[in-house]
């Protein structure tokens, strides 16, 4: 991990892991606002995330973790916020109050409420639902071509992939959203089959 030279690298490190999607929220932030990284893969299969070196990194054991020169900032909502005061271009966030306020709102739902009970079975489900349904509600009066009117900002969902309800059809709000965000390059760019750990029978 350290470069062994002593020096430290000026070049944004990303640890990552293909299928991640706290890893893509920021993979989607790196790309929307022109920055060159470091892609560095975590296995979570192989458990990379519990090696010493990297729980010296995040001692929780997860990704995403960004590195930039001697800092080490981890949690995705963090990374997110820290990218954008560090590097103002393409703004992930409203100049509008109401509307940031909207923006964190919804972020945290999805990062509290849906992306940590995504993986469990039935009782994850009820509560994915729950926190779709309030998703939906919440942007109802807001939506525009994206989650929060016309640009695209913070707010960002699971598209299909990381879903493993089919339970989208029944938003059609995030469903429509959803599809614009698939036209944009940077949001192609950071999905888990196109990333530099993806196996080949998961390229997109
Ligand atoms: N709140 C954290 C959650 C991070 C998280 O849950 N990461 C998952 C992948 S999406 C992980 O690294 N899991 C490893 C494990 O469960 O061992 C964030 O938004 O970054």
């Amino acid at each position: 991990m350290a470069s062994g030279t002593g020096e430290v690298s000026k070049k944004l490190k990303l640890y990552s892991y293909w299928r991640s999607s706290c890893s893509c929220r920021v993979r989607i932030a790196l790309k929307l606002k022109g920055l060159d990284y470091e892609y560095i893969a975590i296995n979570l299969l192989k458990g990379d995330q519990k090696s010493p070196e990297f729980l010296k990194l995040n001692p929780l054991g997860y990704v995403p973790v960004l590195v930039d020169g001697d800092f080490v900032v981890a949690d995705s909502f963090a990374i997110l916020l820290y990218l954008e005061e560090k590097y103002p271009q393409h703004p992930l966030l409203p100049k509008d109050l109401q509307k940031r306020a909207l923006n964190y709102q919804a972020a945290n739902l999805i990062s509290a409420n849906i992306q940590p009970l995504r993986n469990l079975l039935v009782l994850g489900q009820t509560h994915i639902r729950k926190g779709f349904a309030a998703l939906e509600k919440l942007l109802e009066n807001y939506a525009g071509k994206y989650a929060t009117g016309n640009e695209v900002f913070l707010v960002r969902f699971f598209p299909r992939a990381f879903i493993n309800i089919s339970v989208y059809s029944e938003y059609p709000i995030l469903s429509r959203i959803n599809e614009a965000y698939k036209e944009l390059r940077a949001f192609q760019d950071a999905m888990p089959g196109n990333q530099p750990d993806t196996p080949p029978e998961a390229r997109a």
